[in-house]
């Protein structure tokens, strides 16, 4: 049973651009306080669907609800509770930090008396303090995206979204910025896109595999490694013969394969990565098995987590497995809303 509220409802969203289904039935929801990852292959409908959710963007079909409402029916309610942070977020460049911070306070309706605050707690909260005075076009990219975020806080809102909000930094920024999304936690519901895996599984609690404009995934990374990975990777470090090895490795699993072997040390170990089937913790019985022939020594052995990576590959692939059999199967006749694209819902005000 559902515990906690939903701030991020959407439920069979769809978006097509003439023949492109950019967004193809989408439903997730995101509990308040989340921190949430969108994850997916270039074209595959991030944006599109995070600019419906912003406003700026109207589905064709589906509904998108913030805080309860759906983002159609009132768009200045909308307006007050998002934050977004489009990509390439646009500045504008001839202006200094807090000047800009100003106009957007005025722009989102904060009221006059609590402007100088509001302010204040964004360039705190994103360590702009000392660049508040600097022209934003002579500000490196990682304060200017440092910016966009403060822009994106400061009206308190509920729910901030941020379209690759790492792009292009340097790992030091990235740090910096993971950091300062993480602090949201709990505060706001985030949603971020990121093509950087290990970041998303740093900084979401939930994450959303997209492809063709489908949810392929879904769940937290350990939830997602669960539904994709189907073995257990184990790192050993051994001394002995690669024969004896061998033979007491099969001895353990019979579908145990040995993915890779290093070089041998200078004392002659060599680390050897090995994958077993299944989700049994076969860490005791590697161990026996190595430490009861003589002519091997273990020195250490560890089971590793499968990277995202994999279980975005995995995802993906097997979305492709379902595309490629949907057009291999014959077509119905296409149906009216297909030929044009159904615009439901009128194109919202100005940019939040
Ligand atoms: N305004 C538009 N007109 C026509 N097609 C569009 C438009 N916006 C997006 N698309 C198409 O919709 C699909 C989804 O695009 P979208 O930008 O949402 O993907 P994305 O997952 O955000 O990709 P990326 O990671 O490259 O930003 C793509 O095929 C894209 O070409």
């Amino acid at each position: 049973m559902d515990s906690k509220p939903h701030t991020i409802e959407v439920e069979k969203l769809h978006k097509r651009f003439g023949k492109i289904n950019a967004v193809d039935g989408i439903s997730f929801k995101v509990e308040k306080g989340q921190i949430v990852g969108f994850l997916g292959p270039n074209g595959a409908g991030k944006s599109t669907t995070m600019r419906i959710l912003t406003g700026y963007n109207r589905a064709s079909s589906g509904t998108a609800k913030i805080c309860g409402v759906p983002v159609t029916a009132d768009p200045h309610f909308i307006k007050r509770r998002i934050g977004y942070m489009p990509e390439n977020n646009p500045l504008p460049l001839e202006l200094r930090v807090r000047e800009y911070l100003k106009y957007r306070a005025k722009i989102k309706e904060i009221p006059f008396s609590q402007r100088r605050r509001a302010i204040d707690t964004a360039l705190e909260r994103c360590d702009l303090l000392r660049a508040q005075d600097r022209i934003i076009g002579k500000l490196s990219k990682g304060f200017r995206q440092r910016v966009g975020i403060a822009d994106a806080i400061l009206a308190n809102p509920e729910v901030i979204i941020m379209d690759e909000p790492t792009i292009g930094l340097d790992p030091h920024q990235v740090i910096l910025i993971r950091d300062l999304i993480a602090s949201l936690r709990g505060r706001m519901t985030v949603i971020i896109s990121s093509h950087i895996l290990p970041e998303i599984e740093m900084t979401c609690d939930q994450i959303v595999i997209i492809n063709h404009g489908k949810i392929v995934g879904q769940g937290s990374p350990a939830e997602l490694r669960d539904t994709f990975i189907d073995h257990t990777t184990y790192e050993v470090e051994v001394h002995g013969p690669a024969k004896e090895l061998e033979a007491a490795l099969a001895s353990v699993a019979p579908e145990l394969k040995v993915e890779r072997t290093s070089e041998r040390d200078a004392d002659g170990f060599a680390t050897v990565e090995i994958q077993i089937k299944g989700k049994h913790d076969y860490r005791e019985e590697l161990f026996q098995a190595l430490a009861e022939n003589p002519d091997l020594r273990p020195r250490s052995l560890r089971s590793k987590m499968a990277p995202l990576e994999d279980v975005f590959l995995a995802a993906t692939r097997r979305s492709w497995e379902t595309v490629d059999e949907e057009l291999a199967a014959p077509q119905p006749a296409p149906q009216e809303d297909e030929k044009e694209p159904v615009t439901q819902n009128p194109e919202p005000g100005t940019k939040s």
